[in-house]
């Protein structure tokens, strides 16, 4: 694994090891003991993915205290761009965005730390977006900024978009509770 710093402070580009043979491919997606020697101590809880059609927008997600988690994603199938937001009241780059193309051709992966809120666009038909995450599912506390409130140009016309995403509050109307 391949770690990469961003713009915004703690979160990596990771690029995952993708060996390939004369079968095809095969890509390690988590190992313990790479990750904290990146000083990522990943406690590991739940993982799942979605399947989205192109110009699909998830977001912006996180979960609220006590239930706050770092995630792990990558994309095995088709390409995203994700997008994660920097919601740490204290961190130098609070309120900032940063977006990364991640799919099933580079093996890239983003490392989500707590605190963030995290949404991507479908760039090709029938993307898979796989998470890794480090707390369990809590609806009551699953909650979102508005994709468009972050300052991003999405570069998408019509956009498939959930009533509950669009429903969220701006970015400069939340109060962080990170
Ligand atoms: C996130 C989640 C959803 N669900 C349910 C709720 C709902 O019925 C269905 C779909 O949920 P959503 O509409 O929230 O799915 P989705 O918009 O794909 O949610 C995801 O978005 C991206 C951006 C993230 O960062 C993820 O962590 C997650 O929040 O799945 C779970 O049972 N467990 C979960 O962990």
């Amino acid at each position: 694994m391949i770690f990469d710093v961003t713009p915004l402070k703690d979160a990596l580009v990771v690029t995952l090891p993708a060996p390939t043979d004369n079968r095809g491919l095969f890509v390690k997606t988590f190992h313990d003991t790479t990750l904290k020697a990146a000083g990522i101590d990943f406690d590991l809880k739940e993982s799942y993915f979605s399947i989205s059609k192109k110009d699909v927008i998830r977001g912006m997600h996180f979960q609220t205290p006590p239930y706050h988690h770092s995630k792990i994603v990558f994309c095995p199938q088709g390409a995203i761009l994700d997008v994660i937001v920097d919601l740490r009241k204290e961190s130098a780059t609070y309120g900032q965005f940063f977006a990364h193309e991640l799919s099933q051709k580079n093996h890239k992966a983003l490392y989500i730390p707590e605190g963030f809120a995290h949404g991507f666009k479908a760039l090709s038909e029938d993307a898979m977006t796989y998470y890794l995450v480090s707390s369990e599912h809590n609806k009551a506390h699953d909650m979102g900024i508005k994709f468009d409130s972050i300052g991003m140009d999405w570069d998408v016309e019509n956009p498939v978009i959930s009533e509950r995403d669009l429903s969220f509050i701006k970015l400069n109307e939340f109060k962080s509770p990170f």
